[in-house]
């Protein structure tokens, strides 16, 4: 289980917070916070403006499962890495062209609404996300979403060509099978960087194969604890954002 962030990280912050440090975190429900849909989040203008003051003392990354031309706009502070579809754009060195993944995307786009159809599932609530390199099934408005679930989880999982189907905050998101997945994405990011150490934050599932490295080199944090959580320490709340970007620009500021 992982520990309370401000009670208990004091001496793996002495620890990992130095120059070379990579700040690595997760967009939705990290620094924008999860809203009926979509399209129109932004990071919090509070959140914005102090990853800009972490951006003078250390490199940013965000790893997020929105496609990189999604995020970019909505980031209102210097990111030296964009790491965007889980992994599968933006990670240096890894040069996937876009339309390598695109035709799966396009063959799960057609099949998804006629396997909702055929299933008897016709919901204006349900939409499907074509994000070039994966999609996302997004069910938070549908009616009833609780008890469609498992079906929404079944039909993914039976798709042709078949998908890695990783769950998320009322959506399912497919990817490749055997693509690269955020904690590779992660090590790759420290690799090409040269980072010295690391933080990663994050707040849901995908965010997981980061919080499973384990790495010493890298201080992970779930946003809201969760029993089977392999993150190192939680913030109780994404609010705690905010201390917690304080508290980073503040040490490396001793560096300055
Ligand atoms: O890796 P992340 O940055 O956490 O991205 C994960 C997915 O985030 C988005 O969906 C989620 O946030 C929406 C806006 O708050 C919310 O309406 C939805 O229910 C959430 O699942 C995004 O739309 C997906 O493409 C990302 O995969």
């Amino acid at each position: 289980m992982s520990l309370p962030f401000f009670e208990c990280s004091a001496a793996r912050l002495d620890e990992l917070v130095r120059p070379g440090m990579l700040c690595a975190f997760d967009f939705d429900g990290t620094l924008a916070p999860i809203a009926r849909e979509p399209h129109g989040v932004l990071v919090p203008a509070a959140v914005a403006r102090r990853l800009a003051h972490l951006a003078d003392h250390a490199a940013i990354a965000i790893v997020t499962g929105r496609a990189v031309d999604d995020v970019r706009p909505r980031l209102d502070f210097p990111a030296s890495f964009i790491v965007g579809n889980h992994g599968l754009e933006g990670v240096p060195g890894r040069d996937v062209p876009a339309d390598h993944f695109a035709a799966r995307c396009a063959q799960w786009e057609r099949s998804l609404p006629l396997a909702l159809r055929q299933h008897g599932i016709v919901d204006p609530g349900i939409h499907v996300e074509n994000k070039g390199c994966s999609l996302s099934l997004h069910y938070r408005l549908a009616r009833e979403r609780e008890a469609l679930e498992p079906r929404l989880a079944d039909i993914c999982r039976s798709l042709q060509p078949s998908a890695h189907v990783i769950e998320g905050k009322f959506v399912f998101n497919l990817l490749p099978v055997n693509g690269i997945n955020k904690g590779e994405a992660l090590n790759r990011l420290i690799e090409a960087s040269g980072a010295r150490s690391a933080i990663y934050v994050g707040d849901d599932t995908t965010d997981e194969d980061v919080f499973r490295l384990r790495r010493t080199d890298v201080l992970s944090v779930r946003i809201e604890p969760d029993e089977r959580s392999a993150a190192e320490f939680h913030l109780h709340h994404r609010l705690g954002m905010i201390q917690l970007l304080d508290e980073l620009t503040h040490r490396m500021r001793r560096f300055a």
